[in-house]
């Protein structure tokens, strides 16, 4: 992503004004929340804020206030005069594929030390961001489960831990659901390795679909799955746990290859750490397991 910074000279580009591709005007606080939104949807929010700290910090060092800034966003590039900063807005196309971008316009010139100032805010800037991407994009793929694209065992205990500590703190309860596949071993058998492969992603896919937006299913490894789930009471936790069970269950496909689940359930208790809470949804679904399987049962 090209996020570096154009200056352009207002006395060299007149002829351009105002620019045939310009885009909607904003005030220069839609486009302060504009591009926030935009950082905030690749979780850079805190960077968004340093940035309009500097950004600040440079308009009162050169007795300019919010007021001198005028705003607009044009996708690709526009040729504009009395403009000083162009800013690439990352993750924003247009339908033809082109780059937005965020264009300040001073009201006033900025001398050519404002301008190296402004540059150099920029280019800091267009490496934070490039630094931050690449490190989400390593913790997407330390994250990820690459077969089923949900969370893998690192990342559920990443947000176990988050999770718990947001209840410590909220006093907010929440469960656990582990999931394990029953007789999967026989598909992997019977029909090999590749269709068993595919189990497990209708299953990934079965979960994301019957769960709801501030729930989250993650594949703990082979044929184990986790849900963190918004439930505070075994009422809540048995609806959540039967719903997933009945998906499953109701799969014309699963069903063909004669897949079921057991489900051990855990919710919430003040003083359990990860261990705790994990141990007591794997015992339940231990029992489930001796049971027969195709069950649920919560600690
Ligand atoms: N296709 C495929 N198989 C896997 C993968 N990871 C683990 N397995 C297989 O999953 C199986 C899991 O074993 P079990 O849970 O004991 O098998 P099961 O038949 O479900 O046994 P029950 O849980 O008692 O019903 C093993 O045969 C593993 O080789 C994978 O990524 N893809």
């Amino acid at each position: 992503m090209d996020f570096s910074t154009t200056i352009y000279d207002s006395t060299q580009h007149d002829n351009f004004y105002p620019p045939a591709s310009t885009g909607q005007a904003l005030s220069a606080s839609e486009i302060t929340s504009f591009i926030s939104e935009i950082l905030s949807t690749l979780e850079l929010e805190k960077l968004g804020e340093i940035y309009f700290r500097q950004l600040n910090g440079f308009f009162s060092l050169a007795g300019l206030s919010l007021s001198d800034l005028d705003t607009r966003w044009v996708y690709g590039n526009a040729k504009l005069s009395s403009t000083l900063v162009a800013i690439p807005l990352p993750g924003v196309t247009s339908q033809e594929g082109k780059q937005a971008t965020a264009h300040y316009y001073f009201a006033v010139p900025l001398s050519l030390s404002e301008r190296n100032a402004l540059e150099q805010l920029h280019e800091l800037f267009a490496k934070q961001v490039a630094q931050a991407q690449s490190f989400l994009r390593l913790h997407q793929m330390t994250t990820k489960d690459v077969l089923t694209g949900l969370g893998n065992r690192s990342g559920f205990d990443q947000a176990l831990i988050r999770q718990l500590g947001w209840a410590q703190r909220h006093e907010e309860g929440f469960s656990l659901l582990v999931i394990d596949l029953d007789n999967f071993k026989s598909v992997n058998d019977s029909h090999g390795h590749r269709e068993g492969d595919n189990v497990l992603v209708h299953v990934a896919s079965q979960l994301q679909q019957v769960l709801r937006d501030e729930d989250e299913a993650f594949r703990f490894g082979g044929d184990e799955f986790c849900c963190l789930l918004d439930c505070q009471t075994q009422f809540q936790l048995e609806c959540a746990a039967s719903r997933i069970q009945l998906s499953i269950n109701q799969s014309s496909y699963l069903r063909r290859m004669n897949v079921s689940c057991s489900l051990g359930g855990a919710i919430y208790r003040e003083g359990d750490d990860t261990g705790k809470l994990f141990d007591r949804a794997d015992a339940a679904l231990y029992k489930v397991k001796q049971s027969g399987k195709n069950s649920y049962l919560a600690a």
